[in-house]
């Protein structure tokens, strides 16, 4: 898990830094960073470092000096014609080249990096004209482009962008990614991110990323002793007479996941399929530990459906509400609840625009979490979980090839098996999130909803695998 953080949060950590180390010079590491990373990308030809009036420019203008002095040719360009004055002397004396805008825009075809140091966290969202043209220009003529800190153009805090950016094969950060580095469609442009820790002492997160040791460290695996009950049994009430692959897709997905038992209470023909497919699944209500409800419920027999959900909050269970129950949600629901809309939903629940909720993801599943006291799952190409208390946990990340009906049908079930064995709401939307995402990664094409959850079996038993080899591994004697 890595916490993401602020420019503001940078900031102070980086004041508190300096008050307790005066004279300590963060710049020098951050450089040395990335003119290595360049020396990696770009193994021969010229690097052109675009360099900005901050210290994101001195970080760029001092790698330059690095690469120079190794005898690489590095060129800078200043584009404002002011830098940071030491790295301007620094990059001087070992024979960086300084160039012009036009020279610059000139000479691209012909380089093998481009270096963006033009803004960092100091940066406000766009680009001055002229760099906002040579961006482009990276871009179209497929000049692989190393950001310093940030994609310069890009609102560090935001996962949205609001302008022209530089769009980087690879971006090295400081200290702690940012939102811009973890949130989609921001990311994209970031490229792969590489954070080095510069020595910074930062608060507890209230945004973290999870990665795949926190899946396999918080995965309910089954124990020795367990039996098919202790892990946990789900109720699930999906599907409806139009949409009944709903209910096979979500069933399939809680399966997969690991599920103790199943018991299917939807529509009948749902139940045929699902037993023709799922034979180990049982029809018909019974003891449960959690319900999964609403995947496929359609807008037909809403007065039923709205019945079915109260019943779920009476029975004091926790539940996954997905989809079409998340129009029945009274105005509190258990805390043990997990709703789980996409941003359109997300956008009906508070009553705006889908478009206000792709902007701010977060402030509106933050919003929808307090309202209902529960924890959020924001669905989408970046998925965020919402507790009430505001914290946001961030699922591991996959590919888009899961972006097709029915993939929140799988998602919603894998939730439902995780709150069945036990796991806290927002534990089971961050750890359902991050399988079903890499399920996807394990199995890149176009792969329909149904085959991604049957790949969760190899996934959770390679991760399983990989837990016990290294309990099994004894320390060596000295
Ligand atoms: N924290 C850390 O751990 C470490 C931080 N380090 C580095 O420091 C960087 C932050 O440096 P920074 O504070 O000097 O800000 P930076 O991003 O260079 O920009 C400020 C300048 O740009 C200008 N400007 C802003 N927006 C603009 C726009 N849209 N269009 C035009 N101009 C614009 C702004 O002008 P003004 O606001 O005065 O108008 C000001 O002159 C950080 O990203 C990292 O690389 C490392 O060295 C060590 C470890
Ligand atoms: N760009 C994307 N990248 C990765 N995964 C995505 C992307 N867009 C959507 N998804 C996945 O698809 C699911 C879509 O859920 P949802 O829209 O509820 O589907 P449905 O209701 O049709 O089953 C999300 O949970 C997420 O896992
Ligand atoms: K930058």
């Amino acid at each position: 898990m890595i916490g993401v953080h602020s420019a503001q949060v940078i900031r102070e950590a980086e004041d508190r830094f300096f008050e307790e180390n005066p004279g300590a010079d963060l710049m020098q590491i951050a450089a040395r960073a990335v003119s290595d990373r360049a020396r990696e990308m770009a193994p021969t030809g010229v690097t052109l470092v675009v360099v900005g009036p901050g210290n994101n420019g001195g970080d760029g203008l001092f790698a330059a000096r690095n690469l120079a002095a190794a005898g690489r040719p590095a060129v800078a360009w200043l584009v404002t014609g002011q830098a940071h004055p030491q790295a301007v002397i620094a990059a001087r004396q070992v024979g960086v080249k300084f160039v012009d805008s036009s020279t610059a825009m000139h000479m691209l075809p012909d380089v093998m990096l481009v270096i963006d140091a033009v803004l960092g966290i100091g940066g406000r969202p766009g680009l001055f004209p002229v760099v906002e043209r040579f961006a482009t220009a990276c871009d179209d003529l497929c000049i692989p482009v190393l950001s310093v800190d940030v994609p310069s153009g890009l609102s560090t805090d935001e996962v949205t962008p609001t302008a022209t950016s530089f769009r980087a094969a690879h971006t090295v950060t400081f200290a702690a990614p940012k939102l811009c580095h973890v949130g989609e469609p921001a990311a994209e442009r970031c490229g792969s991110v590489e954070v080095i820790d510069v020595g910074l002492s930062l608060p507890e997160p209230d945004v973290r990323r999870l990665d795949e040791v926190d899946i396999a460290r918080w995965w309910p695996w089954p124990t020795a002793v367990d039996d098919k009950y202790s892990r946990g049994v789900l109720g699930i009430d999906t599907g409806s007479e139009r949409y009944p692959g709903a209910a096979v897709l979500s069933t399939t997905g809680a399966l997969n996941a690991g599920t103790g038992m199943i018991r299917f209470v939807g529509p009948e023909r749902a139940a045929n399929l699902i037993l023709d497919a799922m034979p180990s699944v049982t029809i018909g209500p019974g003891r449960v530990e959690a319900w999964l409800m609403g995947c496929g419920w359609g807008k037909q027999d809403r007065d039923a459906h709205a019945a079915r959900l109260q019943a779920a909050l009476e029975s004091g269970l926790p539940a996954v509400v997905d989809a079409d129950a998340l129009e029945h949600l009274p105005k509190t629901v258990p805390d043990g609840w997990l709703l789980t809309p996409h941003a359109g939903e997300l956008a009906a629940m508070l009553g705006v625009h889908r478009r206000v909720v792709e902007v701010d993801p977060i402030r509106h599943a933050r919003q929808a979490a307090a309202r209902w006291n529960t924890a959020v799952l924001l669905k989408g190409a970046t998925q965020y979980v919402v507790e009430p208390s505001g914290r946001v946990t961030i699922a591991v990340p996959g590919p888009a090839w899961t972006a097709q009906a029915g993939s929140g049908d799988v998602l919603a079930g894998i939730c439902g098996m995780l709150l069945a064995a036990g796991l806290p709401a927002w534990q089971a939307g961050a750890l359902g999130a991050s399988v079903q995402a890499m399920a996807a990664a394990h199995k890149p094409g176009p792969f329909p909803p149904a085959v991604i959850a049957r790949t969760l079996p190899e996934v959770l038993g390679g991760l399983w695998t990989t837990l016990r080899s290294r309990a099994f591994v004894l320390p060596v004697e000295q």
